[in-house]
């Protein structure tokens, strides 16, 4: 069995909002590990805290108490200089919205981070060919975000979310503004690139599908973890789609406990 490396240690971080008489406790200390080449999902109720513990992670914001370590580093101890080759290149985040500018082509959103990083133009675009062809939008490449589908904007902002080789790709309901037909493509091609390339995903979503593609998935409540999910080495995903859902039953009748 192959052992991995942690990548990325979650240590008893909380998060509040708010002030004094109006706090709202958004994580809860919650701590996990994320392992090198691992597709780990986060699930969990609509203020369960999913998006403040991606944010957390990728420095838009800072959490309250805890740490977050990258490699065994510190993030909230890297100086400036750190901290812009961390956003720039070690992380590639994945947004519902696409967040893609609408007067630049998908080529141009593509290779955006890397021209802002200073990486050398003949390389960025032999790369771009083959995530191209991987994520099946070459044909589109010269289109601006207006003329394409939702699952092309997709693909084109996770070839964004990759150009700069990342340690890990942070997705926040990458599925949640497709239709299903679409959102299974990207899926696919998420677990490609993590199995093929044994590149490190953490995904939040609601969608039970979408999680179905993980290795593991963590339920959260309330910020801090409650139950865990593996995928079996060799189950469909069909039948780790029905362990999924059972769980979220059990969630929702408030029995968690009888997992
Ligand atoms: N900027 C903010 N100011 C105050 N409260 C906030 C802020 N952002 C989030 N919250 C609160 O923190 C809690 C967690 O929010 P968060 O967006 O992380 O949840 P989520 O699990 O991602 O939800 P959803 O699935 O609906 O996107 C919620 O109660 C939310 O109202």
């Amino acid at each position: 069995m192959i052992r991995r490396g942690k990548l990325l240690e979650v240590q008893d971080l909380q998060k509040n909002y708010g002030k004094k008489d109006n706090i709202t406790k958004a994580l809860n200390g919650i701590s996990f590990d994320v392992l090198s080449g691992e597709f780990l999902g986060i699930m969990g109720p609509s203020g369960s805290g999913k998006t403040t513990l991606l944010n957390c992670i990728a420095t838009i914001i800072k959490p309250t108490s805890g740490r977050v370590l990258l490699n065994g580093k510190n993030i909230s101890a890297f100086d400036s200089k750190d901290l812009e080759e961390y956003r720039g290149s070690r992380i590639g985040y994945l947004f519902q919205d696409f967040a893609l500018l609408d007067n630049l082509t998908g080529q141009e959103n593509i290779l955006l981070p890397l021209s802002i990083h200073g990486m050398d133009v003949a390389k960025a675009r032999a790369k771009l060919e083959k995530l191209a062809v991987f994520l099946e939008i070459t044909d589109i490449l010269h289109k601006f975000p207006s003329q394409m589908s939702g699952g092309q904007k997709q693909r084109v902002a996770a070839a964004r979310s990759l150009i700069s080789d990342p340690d890990i790709v942070l997705a926040d309901e990458p599925t949640g503004a497709l239709d299903t037909r679409s959102a299974k493509i990207l899926m696919n091609k998420l677990e490609g690139i993590n199995r093929s390339s044994g590149r490190t995903i953490l995904m939040v979503s609601h969608d039970p599908n979408a999680a179905s593609f993980c290795s593991r998935i963590l339920f959260i409540q309330d910020g801090i973890i409650f139950h865990e999910l593996r995928r079996k080495q060799d189950e469909s995903r069909e039948k780790f789609y029905d362990r999924i859902l059972k769980v979220l039953a059990q969630l929702g009748g408030g029995s968690a406990n009888v997992l």
